[in-house]
């Protein structure tokens, strides 16, 4: 056949065809190395086939470079028509042609396909995602919304994409974000849709492509969603964020809820309470609740740090500034809580004269070390905590008013644990969890009666106490439950009060102490045969006075 101006697109069209046909059925198309004609990539499954069925083969042409060979079966002759195939091998001087268009066609699909896929990805995440967003272009032209969005403002997709982003939330900056790039965080807006109004937050940024601003992608929370979170922090922190302390009385919960509420601001929290009611685990729940988590968390006990040094402690001190000063000099705890937070625990204890200096360093967020002359900038978040009356230390002038007032910004009360008894046996089954590991005992949780005698005990030195109390109980105890008798300061103390407070009568106070000893002492023994004439024998009474005893008071046999 002849090529003639005539005929050349024609044939062009024909080459076309032959190349779409190769790839509309792609699995004729295998690809071969040149050099050792290994199977790089083919469509069809066995190799003999391939070698059977060759009917067209071209060197594969990219860049004028032959990377490899394109062979094309064209099975039973059912791929191409008569005139393709005769223009095939016919024309050995445009199989180039084919071999050069079929590439083309075929990077182009891969592209186009990769794209494709690519977009539909981006979109299938856009529209997954659970949090609104809105995007639009240099115009300000809304191109994308997604459902969470829909449902969030109540806006139709239909009728906001095209339209002025600007138009939709009026009376916003919007505009600024597209005009010179700012960014804005949670501005509260109305929507007015035909259902009626909604508030939602909406947080928007600039699209930039170097520092050319290619429109803004918007994201929006409805204003009831943001307080749902806001609820669950307030409400809801103790099973995920809180594991290490326990209480579930509303005494404790609204403390807590405090703590939670204000961890995540900088302002000064000051923590009240008796000793041993938490203080210093509250602090560090606070820090590792807020943005400084990832910093330090400092702590210092005034009171157990003699004056003399404190200063230095907390301060830190250069080279030479002191006798006995470390050689390199040592920063201080300040310095230490850089970013972080400092946690100043006993502070009514300070001495007044350093006092002054927290105060500088809480106002001007910089202090010098001692014998240094660079001053030392600091960002911290101060938390104290004190068991004293700093208002009564202020008016006998031992804490300086001006401090309180600075440090005291978010005071925070720990009840103690008397006032709080739900969390007792809720503390103690926590603690013999925590030393039946320590100590490798089985004990499962406590008798009846030591229950009872921990609930109505005072607790003056709280959860410290408790603590220890259990420790000591596990360390003596030989069954699997505690029983009151590896409970004796509180058996003690809650006898005499028993006795004291709540009977008058000496009969019955006497009575109620006899009842608790044979309660006490059967628990201990057993109420077997054996185990009765066991606790007769060491409550000093004979077998039948046991007996008599148990039915008067009615105690299980
Ligand atoms: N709610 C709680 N859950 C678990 N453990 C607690 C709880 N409160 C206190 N504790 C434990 O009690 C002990 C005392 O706590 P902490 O040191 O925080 O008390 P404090 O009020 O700072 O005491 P002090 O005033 O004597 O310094 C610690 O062992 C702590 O783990």
């Amino acid at each position: 056949m002849l090529f003639t101006n005539k005929n050349i697109v024609k044939y062009c069209q024909l080459i076309l065809d032959i190349g779409q046909k190769v790839l509309s059925e792609p699995y004729r198309l295998a690809i071969y190395e040149e050099e050792d004609k290994s199977l790089i990539s083919a469509n069809f499954i066995e190799e003999n086939i391939i070698f059977n069925e060759i009917n067209i083969s071209f060197d594969l042409i990219l860049n004028d470079k032959v990377i490899g060979k394109l062979i094309i079966i064209d099975e039973n002759l059912k791929t191409f028509n008569e005139v393709e195939r005769q223009i095939i091998n016919d024309f050995n001087n445009i199989k180039e042609l084919i071999s050069e268009t079929v590439i083309n066609l075929l990077i182009d699909q891969i592209l186009i396909g990769q794209a494709k896929e690519n977009l539909n990805r981006y979109k299938e995440t856009f529209e997954s995602l659970p949090k609104g967003v809105i995007t639009a272009d240099q115009q300000g032209i809304v191109t994308m919304i997604n459902t969470a969005a829909e449902i969030a403002t109540g806006f139709e997709r239909s009728k906001i994409v095209g339209k002025r982003i600007m138009n939709i939330f009026k009376g916003t900056d919007l505009i600024e974000v597209l005009n010179k790039g700012i960014t804005f965080f949670r501005k509260e807006i109305s929507c007015n849709t035909k259902k009626g109004q909604r508030r939602v937050l909406v947080s928007a940024s600039p699209i930039k492509e170097g520092l050319e601003i290619k429109g803004m992608v918007a994201t929006i929370t409805a204003l009831e969603d943001a307080r749902k979170v806001l609820d669950y922090f307030a409400d809801e922190p103790f099973n995920n964020k809180r594991p290490e302390l326990i209480g579930e009385s509303l005494a404790f919960k609204s403390a807590w809820n405090k703590a939670i509420k204000v961890a995540c601001s900088s302002s000064s929290v000051m923590i009240r309470g008796e000793s041993g009611t938490g203080k210093e685990l509250f602090a560090q729940a606070i820090h590792k609740n807020s943005m400084r988590k990832d910093y330090n968390f400092v702590s210092i006990n005034c009171a157990a740090i003699p004056s003399e040094l404190l200063e230095s402690e907390l301060f830190g001190y250069e080279a030479g500034a002191f006798t006995g000063a470390k050689k390199g000099g040592k920063p201080g705890k300040f310095e230490l809580a850089h970013k972080g937070t400092i946690f100043l625990d006993e502070i009514g204890d300070m001495p007044i004269d350093l006092q002054a200096k927290i105060l500088k360093v809480i106002q001007e967020r910089s202090f010098f070390r001692i014998g240094g002359t660079e001053e030392i900038n600091v960002d911290i978040r101060i938390i104290s905590a004190t068991n004293q009356n700093l208002e009564n230390l202020v008016q006998e002038n031992k804490f300086r008013e001006d401090l309180f007032f600075r440090i005291n910004v978010i005071p925070i009360f720990l009840p103690p644990l008397r006032e709080r008894k739900e969390d007792i046996l809720l503390l103690a089954n926590y603690f013999i969890d925590i030393y039946k590991d320590k100590l490798k005992k089985n004990i499962t949780g406590l008798s009846d009666q030591a229950k009872n005698l921990l609930k109505n005990y005072d607790f003056p030195g709280n959860v410290r106490e408790l603590e220890n109390m259990i420790e000591y109980a596990m360390n003596m105890e030989t069954g699997e439950k505690i029983t009151a008798n590896n409970l004796p300061f509180i058996n003690n103390q809650v006898r005499i009060k028993r006795g004291i407070t709540e009977e008058f009568n000496l009969d019955k106070a006497v009575s109620r102490v006899e009842k608790d000893l044979i309660e006490e002492a059967l628990e201990i023994f057993g109420r077997s045969t054996a185990g009765k004439l066991d606790a007769a024998k060491k409550l000093g009474v004979s077998k039948t006075t046991l007996y008599k005893k148990l039915n008067k008071y009615n105690i299980k046999k």
